[in-house]
């Protein structure tokens, strides 16, 4: 058992000041707000490299800022910030530096980390990556039986999937279509087999993604991957070579696996796999979007990495969408957040944000090694609108929970088709008011409503959301929308003071599935596992071989 956060965060007098206005302004409606004030929309908004959050419609006021940010400055942000872009130590349970801002960084820049500039470094793998891209999409690269590439198959799970596919769809309309791109991460076999079903072996390459290359789910998957293609290229080992590269930080392993460290692109120790699809984790994006378009990208993070760096507190996008999300989860209780983008192409985005955010922050032991008294990470989920409308947002209007919400809109399609555009901005624009005003009694009333419909008919309001009017989707812009959420889960951890660089949380169940595998695979070994888990190994073993 850790001890507790007696002493900690919520014993700051920042914190039990910012409990105080809590108190105070609670229960004040975003329609009193509003009618009070006709500036709190100009107020409570930031353009900043290109982006517009507005974040009127959050149940603050300058107050409320002020102490937050004061909140910020207690917990010593602008020391953190350093620290990280420095390269200490910051994931202190790993022992690791923390320095996936330097893979973004302009050629020319210097960061140092164990007296060493490793923007060189970072460079060198950018350019093996950009020749390497265009040798197989120009045709240079030949498969085994002097086909050129045309499928690229990415093999790896978590950060080494996440990422990459959640870009290959934000990002396809400025993919390269001669290329099919596929991701298998499941260790499921359906998986693999769908992915692969309709693809011709000499014409295929897979990229073995995984940082450790020890993760079960890719290994296992990538075996699958050398028995498919050998058997589909008479067995010939040497295919190997032709078929497959690999992107690691485990050269020993890759050797080990059979692919040459030749065409093997390499990061570093001091990226996290969450944090790692602007390093060789890319490289799929890059085949899709060519390395114009993924430099565009890398420039993207980099401006909001120099904003994040730079700006004040007050405008400052990651620290107050950071700042906000402490604000709901701690002080209203908001267990969850919804990310809802209106653009199709980020139909990924929210699942890509469930690692950054959760496996970041959903911890409950401090750095001090003292259980939190508070809560921490909330739940990120959400869907592409329109479409979440139509599913859950009557939950979001009317249900008992607080939901802040994070709306992610386009001025202009890249697909623009009639009035698709005018209709899908309308839309997002009307869930951010209908949420904030909601309707009253008398409102539901005086539209002739029956006076038995008239409380299912009535809409609260008050509930919050932040909206980010952006111009389009562009790869840069996407590179800025991640690294608005990476720096924003930073914040976060910087005030809960927890390590948002580490995963413990995920050793167990792996550690327990090596297990229970041979106990599958046995008929008859003995069981010593609780008696529900020695049940379920039980019935799988009768099931299996009646
Ligand atoms: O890239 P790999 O070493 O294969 O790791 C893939 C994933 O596995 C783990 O379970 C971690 O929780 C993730 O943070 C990581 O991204």
């Amino acid at each position: 058992m850790t001890a507790t956060n007696a002493n900690g965060l919520t014993s700051t007098d920042a914190w039990k000041s910012l409990s105080d206005h809590f108190e105070q302004i609670k229960d004040k409606h975003l329609r009193q707000w509003f009618a009070e004030d006709a500036d709190r929309a100009k107020t409570f908004t930031v353009d900043a490299i290109g982006l517009t959050l507005d974040y009127s419609k959050n149940r603050i006021n300058a107050e409320t800022v002020q102490q937050l940010t004061r909140l910020a400055e207690s917990a010593q942000l602008k020391q953190h910030i350093e620290a990280m872009f420095k390269g200490e130590k910051i994931n202190v349970t790993e022992r690791r530096a923390v320095l996936h801002t330097a893979l973004r960084a302009p050629r020319e820049a210097k960061i140092e980390f164990e007296g060493e500039n490793i923007v060189p470094g970072v460079h060198e793998v950018l350019d093996k990556m950009s020749g390497f891209c265009s040798r197989v999409t120009d045709g240079r690269w030949k498969g085994h039986t002097g086909k050129p590439i045309r499928n690229v198959v990415n093999i790896g799970i978590g950060g080494s999937d996440l990422g990459p596919v959640m870009a290959y769809e934000a990002l396809r309309h400025y993919s390269n279509r001669n290329l099919t791109l596929r991701y298998v991460s499941n260790v499921d076999g359906t998986d693999f087999f769908e992915a692969t079903r309709d693809l011709d072996p000499a014409e295929t390459l897979f990229i073995v993604s995984s940082k450790t290359f020890t993760t079960l789910e890719t290994m296992t998957n990538a075996r699958s991957a050398r028995s498919w293609l050998l058997s589909g290229l008479g067995d010939d080992e040497s295919a190997v070579a032709k078929h497959f590269v690999a992107v690691s930080t485990n050269a020993e392993k890759v050797k080990e696996f059979g692919i040459d460290t030749d065409n093997m692109f390499v990061f570093w120790d001091w990226v996290g796999g969450r944090y790692s699809m602007d390093a060789a984790i890319g490289l799929s994006t890059m085949l899709a979007i060519g390395p114009k378009h993924f430099r565009e990208l890398l420039d993207g993070f980099h401006e909001m990495d120099q904003h994040f760096r730079t700006a004040p507190f007050d405008q400052n996008l990651p620290v107050i969408m950071g700042l906000l999300t402490v604000w709901y989860a701690n002080f209203f209780g908001a267990s969850t957040v919804a990310v809802l983008p209106y653009d199709q192409y980020l139909k990924r985005f929210p699942a890509y944000l469930q690692q950054l955010t959760m496996e970041s922050n959903g911890k409950s032991t401090t750095l001090a090694g003292t259980r939190v008294d508070y809560d921490t990470s909330p739940i990120f989920w959400g869907e592409p609108g329109t479409n979440g409308q139509h599913s859950f947002y009557q939950l979001i209007h009317q249900g008992t929970h607080l939901i802040p919400c994070d709306f992610i809109a386009f001025v202009n399609s890249l697909n623009p088709r009639g009035s698709h555009q005018d209709y899908l901005v309308a839309n997002v624009i009307a869930q951010g008011e209908a949420l904030a005003m909601g309707k009253t009694q008398q409102q539901v009333k005086d539209e002739g409503t029956e006076a038995e419909l008239i409380p299912h008919r009535v809409f609260e309001g008050n509930r919050p959301s932040n909206t980010l009017l952006i111009d389009r989707l562009t790869p840069a812009v996407l590179g800025k929308l991640i690294a608005l959420y990476e720096h924003s889960v930073f914040v976060q951890g910087v005030i809960w003071q927890i390590d948002s660089f580490d995963q413990w949380g995920v050793e167990l169940g792996k550690v327990l599935a090596q297990q229970i595998i041979p106990e599958l695979q046995s008929t008859d070994s003995p069981l010593n596992h609780d008696s529900s888990t020695n049940q379920l190994i039980q019935r799988y073993r009768e099931l299996k071989s009646s």
